[in-house]
């Protein structure tokens, strides 16, 4: 069986992380996200005044292209962000691994996020297929489409702070973990990398609550969106800390000192270090926090905060997600 290996690369404050894909010859960067399972790209059917600085896939210009006549998609992010147009099928590959006749959905109308975001061509969604928008028939993920021919039916994320990290499909490389990998089961019946997390440490302090809500592993999202009353509960313990809605979020003094920050992985806490708490400076004094609420919308969403400081493994296999220290 194949595996295949692939650069992560963070654009500004790892706000969001880019991998070369090759769509019928054409390369692009895409976001890879765990949290979704459309494969979409800028295409040449894009307004122009919305592709400048993008690469846009060109369908005319590739010779494997089919068109799927009468399909559309539709995607709307968590951000509020989205996109969408119409379908059809190249061979794409991804670090040597190429798989036949995937599902290109070819954007013909992205939100403003999308339009300023200029390094990021698209995205690639690698959660599960029953999420897909692609109507009238949902399309299966590229590594879905692939899965049988990898050695193993997993792929692995290993996303650095402010430095290029990998995307591993079909194996899982010893070198770029420590200890034990520590596996939660997945629910995947929403589409989503889900398991339960029902416990939480703040500086050292466990705190059992069996009313918060399972957890998505999610690369696509940037932070660490975590029930409400868990961040009131963190940042309780950050002098100086406010809820300030007009950055969105917690701030706090640059100066403080964040306390760990362990998070339930099904029965596995993986202790984050207060120390990469931080995600961005508001200004020369004020830092804006890696933690923040999910405003209880009834999902915690562990993004790329965790990601930075665990390896982690997505097992379609099993059905379990695991995390391991770096
Ligand atoms: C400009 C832009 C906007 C949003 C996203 C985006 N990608 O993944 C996600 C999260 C949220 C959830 O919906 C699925 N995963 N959000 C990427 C962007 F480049």
């Amino acid at each position: 069986g194949e595996t295949a290996e692939v650069t992560a690369s963070p654009e500004a404050n790892d706000a969001e992380y880019l991998s070369p894909v090759s769509i019928g010859g054409q390369t692009l960067n895409l976001d890879f996200d765990t949290g979704s399972a459309d494969l979409w790209v800028f295409s040449t059917e894009l307004p122009t005044s919305e592709t400048s600085g993008h690469t846009t896939f060109d369908p005319s210009k590739s010779s494997t292209f089919k068109k799927y006549d009468g399909a559309t998609w539709k995607i709307s992010y968590g951000d509020g962000s989205g996109a969408s147009g119409d379908v059809g099928f190249d061979n794409v590959a991804i670090g040597g691994a190429t798989a036949t006749s995937q599902a290109v959905e070819l954007a013909t109308s992205v939100s403003s996020q999308f339009v300023s975001d200029q390094a990021n061509d698209g995205l690639l969604g690698l959660a599960f297929s029953n999420i897909n928008t692609v109507s009238p028939t949902k399309q299966k993920t590229w590594f879905e489409t692939i899965k049988s021919q990898l050695e193993n039916p997993l792929f692995t994320a290993d996303l650095e702070k402010d430095a290029s990290g990998t995307y591993d499909f079909g194996n899982i490389d010893s070198s770029k973990y420590t200890g034990d990998i520590h596996y939660a089961p997945v629910d995947k019946s929403g589409g989503f990398w889900e398991f339960n997390s029902k416990s939480y440490s703040i500086g050292g302090t466990k705190s059992s609550c069996t009313t918060c809500s399972p957890a998505i592993a999610d690369t696509g999202t940037s932070l660490l969106l975590v029930d409400d009353d868990v961040a009131k509960a963190y940042y309780a313990q950050v002098d100086g800390s406010k809820n300030d809605s007009t950055q969105g979020g917690y701030v706090y003094p640059c100066s403080s000192n964040l306390p760990d920050f362990g998070i339930a992985i099904g029965d596995y806490i993986a202790v984050l270090k207060g120390s990469d708490l931080t995600y961005a400076n508001v200004d020369s004094s004020t830092c804006f926090g890696g933690i923040q609420s999910n405003a209880n919308s009834g999902m915690q969403i562990f993004g790329d905060v965790m990601f930075k400081q665990y390896f982690a493994v997505f097992d379609a296999g099993n059905t379990q997600f695991g995390v391991a220290s770096k």
